[in-house]
């Protein structure tokens, strides 16, 4: 495959830290916590950023404390303002009505309508839109008096709150539509302390969302390697005016559920109170994902045979030798009507109608959440295709189609892996270690069942997958991040396969690339079933 420039990041989705650090300094620390935002809105209003008072008495203040420093494993909740604190899977504080005016959300919203410059979130992690860091907004006045809020009542509020020392902060808007969503991630970054989020949804009747609207905020539990485990263990739907923070660690592991209405747009400012770095957490919780194993051609002992299963076209001299140029040109190919119709319709109706199939879901949920066959209890067609597949006499026409060495003199050791994967709605695989390649491999992706949408491949070049580790692992500020992933997002797809039945997509993949299938959004017409891809993996 061709190598192309540019890099991405599923990461680092909001830094302004730099434009924070600026300034957040000492000027701030001196103001008086009592000190009210007020600004002249737009329409000429006065508009309120004052905190609601239940929340900055003292004696609420240490209420919270000692809820946010005890080891109770009961859940809190304070009848007089409605505040929360959920114990599991990890420690999340929820503040409804965190503003004393709601109409500041309405003005808010407007702000963010009329005036916010979105930019389209698109990745392996991601969909969504979102703005720059609040401190470059110049021309929203309002949301720029929010984010000085948060630097000079909020962060000395949860600083004492929390005991943790909060030097500044970050933040941007943050829009889902319908189909948006955000992976399970763990916000573990540089010096990111606490999380936090602050919903807008001033709409009658669309102040509280309920669980069929999707967009929760949902919480993971993880197990001892740290990995999260499904399923979710808690979600917070979102509600207008509600402030919600949470430690970040290396057990944080949470995601925006996917939205499900048309009706409003998921709003949320949110971003992250910075203090220590959390180089030393990094360290002690590198997760390699595992990696894929692979074994040797089997014996031609299973009397299956490529003349037997092929569409005979694809077994023809000329056909091969044209084959071979289009890969030596492109690194790809997609064979079309690529088996004989009638057994990828048996092939078809065994998946999707036996019982005896048994499908268990791939984990963890950072890397991945999708089914895969236990091979074991495959028979009749797909157990004959599994074979067709992990063949040598199959190794030998791959031979023919890209001159690699998987079979003959010269094959040294080739070796393959084999999935038979089964897509629906919600499922997705990430970026990460066990999605790079470490040496050359040849990937074939056969895909039955096939639904526009659903189990789309992406292939990214080395360069994406550096950019992804530097903005894990780099302490250097990188302001610039926000602004221009879009291009290098653009830039390091190499190629996006577009799923059609019976057709087997050929990839010759270079070391270092790295591929992701993308989230299955509710959006994608499923009704004639999930998508069966036969996913396999060759090395010289
Ligand atoms: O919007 C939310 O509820 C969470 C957002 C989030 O996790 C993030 O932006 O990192
Ligand atoms: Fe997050």
């Amino acid at each position: 495959m061709e190598k192309s420039k540019g890099k991405a990041s599923n990461e680092d989705i909001a830094d302004g830290e730099v434009a924070g650090i600026n300034n957040g300094g000492s000027i701030e620390e001196c103001e008086p916590q009592s000190k009210r935002v007020k600004l002249e809105a737009d329409k000429g209003n006065i508009a309120d950023l004052t905190l609601n008072h239940s929340y900055t008495t003292p004696l609420f203040t240490e209420q919270l404390k000692t809820q946010w420093s005890s080891r109770d494993k009961e859940d809190y909740y304070d009848p007089a303002t409605a505040a929360k604190v959920y114990r599991d899977p990890f420690q999340v504080c929820l503040l409804p009505d965190l503003l004393q005016n709601k109409i500041t959300c309405r003005e808010l919203v407007d702000e963010m309508v009329q005036k916010v410059q979105w930019s389209r979130k698109q990745m392996d992690l991601y969909e969504f839109y979102q703005s720059t860091d609040l401190s470059n907004m110049a021309n929203c006045k309002l949301l720029t008096s929010f984010l000085q809020m948060l630097r000079r009542t909020v962060r000395p509020w949860l600083q004492a709150l929390t005991g943790i020392k909060l030097d500044y902060v970050s933040a941007s808007c943050s829009m889902y539509t319908c189909g948006d969503y955000l992976l399970v991630h763990d916000d573990l970054l540089k010096d990111r302390q606490i999380a936090f989020i602050y919903y807008l949804s001033p709409w009658e009747n669309a102040e509280q969302w309920c669980e069929e609207q999707g967009g929760c905020l949902e919480l993971f539990s993880s197990d001892e390697r740290c990995f999260p485990l499904f399923p979710v263990k808690q979600k917070v739907s979102p509600k207008n005016n509600q402030f919600v923070f949470f430690k970040v660690g290396s057990r944080s592991f949470h995601q925006v559920g996917e939205v499900t209405t048309f009706d409003y747009p998921r709003l949320t400012i949110n971003g992250w109170f910075h203090g220590a770095s959390n180089n030393e957490l990094i360290a002690d919780v590198m997760r390699p994902f595992g990696k894929l194993e692979f074994t040797m051609p089997e014996k031609n002992t299973h009397a299956v045979s490529v003349d037997e299963f092929l569409n005979e076209v694809y077994l023809k001299a000329q056909t091969k030798k044209s084959i071979q140029k289009r890969i030596e040109d492109n690194s790809e190919i997609c064979l079309y009507e690529f088996l004989r119709r009638e057994i990828f319709e048996q092939a078809l109706e065994q998946l999707l109608h036996d019982d005896t199939l048994k499908w268990r879901l791939e984990g963890p949920a950072n890397a991945h959440n999708y089914e895969v066959l236990d091979i074991s209890t495959a028979s009749e067609t797909i157990s004959r295709l599994i074979a067709l597949f992990s063949n040598a006499e199959m190794f030998a026409l791959l031979r023919d189609y890209t001159d690699l060495d998987l079979a003959g003199p010269n094959a040294a050791n080739p070796t393959y892996n084999l999935q038979v994967q089964r897509w629906t709605h919600g499922n997705y695989t990430v970026l990460g270690d066990g999605a790079i390649c470490e040496e050359n491999t040849l990937d074939l992706l056969y895909y039955l069942n096939a639904s526009e949408g659903a189990a789309v491949v992406t292939y990214l070049s080395p360069e994406a997958d550096e950019a992804h580790q530097k903005n894990h692992n780099d302490e250097s500020d990188d302001d610039s991040i926000g602004y221009e992933m879009e291009q290098e997002e653009d830039d390091s797809v190499l190629l996006t396969i577009t799923p059609v039945d019976n057709a087997l997509n050929i990839v010759y993949r270079c070391e270092g690339t790295t591929k992701f299938t993308k989230y299955v959004s509710r959006n994608t017409p499923l009704e004639r079933g999930p998508v069966y891809v036969i996913s396999c993996s060759y090395k010289e």
